[in-house]
């Protein structure tokens, strides 16, 4: 008594019975026991009950059973369905909902829509028919690409828990000791020790500040190197860069102190690494390929300039460990910072032999092509810009007039056209346009499924030229950079020349302070303009082929000394 419950059975699994009810919607009944039952029939379902059950009893029982028969019906139907869900999101996750992608040729997948070269160029093309994150398949490798300010904040900085790793290519994996250096690093501690180690101590704002007289002494010498060549006829602006920044990064690194390795050989040896670097193997993109790096050859040149440049920094070292302590142990070069700690240890940490090694080619590959590049783009645009040219002019020489000697670093910082100059430089031309990271766990971007150890590639040069982003984003029009509070640490996802987040370039001030005392100097001391019988409007600035491109032909300038 006072209890009830309902039992509802759906009539229409008996085609016999009439849908409009000649049957009563309830009836009361008493059990043996003295229990009044009352039974309702709801008006929506009926009860399915024989005509010849007349005893409650057996009406109940029927319809316990049909019940039943119902609910195991029912419980089939639902596990059924489960067990298909289940399989069909197993399949769903195994594939997921993919970003878009263009058609693909069988093997070689979209191999052949990256072009010969200049890839950010094809990339930027594709991203206007797939959108600004789609799939290539790289052979057998897939590889998502970002072409947005958003996509690419979502990747560096909101994401970058799930982006923060290095894809770690053939070349890299021969000549960087299995990519134990910083840059190539797979995601996780070590590579978090090290990254810690070069911010605090090799590019931290104290140590870019010792290397001040040293980048200042080098300036000089380039300055003068100019006048002489400007007495001949017409300078090779980007011989004398390449040579400057070479200059200085290896006695940032090394000091004079080459273990009698001669400075021509390392230099050789540095940019045989970055040519390698450029390279991509057959087994990238092909894994099981492996034979084929060996039938090319390509095994060979690693293992010869691994070989080699393992030699040139052992001599390095060996002077270096021979003279620590003979002054006083104060700290002068990169290498010197690297084995107090390879011999002290750091928070915990000590760097072993390889590590230095590995850390000190970082320095190399990060600076040597980089900040060439961002000084011969910035000089190339102000050539074919005589205007613009003219007014950073004009600043530089009113801040810097009455120094003696040029321009110092200490008066850069109010340089604002020259700042601009170069921002703008590095957004139509970033050294690097096409930086590589990848995915260390499934996970979702802008609504795709993205799986664990999928290649992504930033096209840093395509956000720096977005219409949406930049009004004639393929004008050099310094002044955009004038009221606009953007640096280069990559806050604004806009501008990304650096890179940004976890992984982004730590070396910034260490490439900057010397490329704008370089310009600084160039445009203080000297008149710049094309050789005779080139003119402004058809001089083109064309960038080369390869990964990082820099420009087509060498920068013949003629220089007017002051
Ligand atoms: C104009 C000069 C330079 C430019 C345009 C530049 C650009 C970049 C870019 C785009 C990245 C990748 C960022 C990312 O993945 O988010 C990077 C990483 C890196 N850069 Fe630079 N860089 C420059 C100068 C330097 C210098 C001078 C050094 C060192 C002396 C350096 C050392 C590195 C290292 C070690 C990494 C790897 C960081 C990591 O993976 O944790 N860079 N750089």
């Amino acid at each position: 008594p006072g209890r009830s419950s309902t039992v509802s059975i759906d009539p229409s699994g008996n085609p016999s019975l009439p849908r409009t009810p000649p049957y009563p919607t309830q009836s009361v009944h008493t059990l043996a026991n003295g229990t009044h039952v009352r039974l309702k029939f709801s008006s929506i379902f009926y009860v399915a009950i024989p005509h010849t059950c007349s005893n409650f009893k057996m009406m109940a029982l029927m319809a316990s059973l049909q019940l039943d028969s119902t609910l195991a019906v029912l419980c089939l139907a639902f596990v059924a369905s489960c067990i298909f869900l289940v399989a069909r999101s197993r399949k769903d996750g195994a594939r997921g909902s993919p970003p878009p992608s263009p058609p693909a040729l069988p093997v070689i997948g979209n191999l052949h829509q990256l072009g010969r070269g200049r890839h950010h160029r094809r990339l930027q093309a594709l991203a206007r028919s797939y959108g600004p994150l789609f799939l290539l398949r790289l052979g057998s490798v897939p590889a998502v690409v970002v072409s947005s300010p958003s996509l690419a904040e979502a990747v560096l900085k909101t994401q970058d828990h799930a982006f923060c790793s290095r894809p770690q290519p053939r070349t890299a994996r021969g000549t960087l000791y299995g990519c134990r250096d910083m840059a190539f690093s797979p995601y996780g501690e070590r590579w978090r020790q090290l990254r810690r180690i070069a911010v605090l101590h090799l590019l931290s704002a104290k140590q870019v500040d010792s290397f001040r007289s040293l980048r200042q002494q080098e300036v000089m010498g380039f300055v003068e190197r100019i006048r002489a060549g400007a007495r001949e006829g017409a300078v090779n602006v980007t011989e004398l860069v390449i040579s400057l920044t070479n200059t200085v990064i290896s006695k940032a690194a090394f000091g004079n102190r080459l273990g009698g390795v001669d400075p021509g050989v390392v230099r050789h040896m540095m940019k045989e690494l970055t040519e390698l670097l450029g390279t991509i193997a057959v087994s990238d993109v092909f894994p099981r390929l492996r034979w084929v790096d060996w039938a090319t050859g390509l095994d060979a040149r690693i293992s010869r300039t691994a070989a080699e440049l393992d030699r040139v920094i052992e001599k390095t070292l060996a002077e270096h460990e021979g003279s620590r302590g003979n002054d006083g142990e104060e700290v002068h070069d990169l290498l010197d910072g690297l084995l107090s700690i390879f011999k002290d240890g750091d928070q915990g940490f000590r760097l072993d032999r390889t590590d230095v090694k590995a850390l000190i080619l970082d320095m190399f590959i990060g600076g040597t092509d980089t900040i060439y590049k961002a000084i011969e783009w910035t000089m190339a645009e102000l050539v074919k810009n005589p205007r613009e040219m003219e007014k950073v002019q004009a600043e530089v020489r009113q801040v810097a007039a009455g120094t003696q000697g040029g321009v110092l670093e200490e008066e850069l910082e109010t340089m604002s056209l020259l700042h601009a100059a170069m921002k703008e430089a590095l957004r139509l031309h970033p050294p690097i346009p096409l930086f590589p990271h990848e995915s260390i766990q499934n996970t979702r971007l802008h609504g795709y499924d993205i799986p664990a150890k999928t290649r992504i590639m930033i096209n840093a040069w395509a956000i720096g030229r977005d219409s949406e982003s930049w009004e004639d984003a393929d004008e050099f029009r310094p002044e955009r950079f004038m009221d606009r509070a953007m640096d280069y640490n990559g806050k604004d996802p806009r501008f990304i020349p650096f890179g940004a987040g976890r992984r982004g370039c730590p070396g910034i001030a260490f490439g900057m302070r010397l490329a704008e005392l370089t310009l600084a100097n160039m445009m203080y001391h000297f008149d710049w303009m094309l050789p005779e019988g080139q003119d402004p409007e058809s001089f083109e600035v064309v960038e080369s082929n390869g990964f990082a491109p820099a420009l087509q032909y060498p920068l013949i300038l003629v220089a007017k000394p002051l």
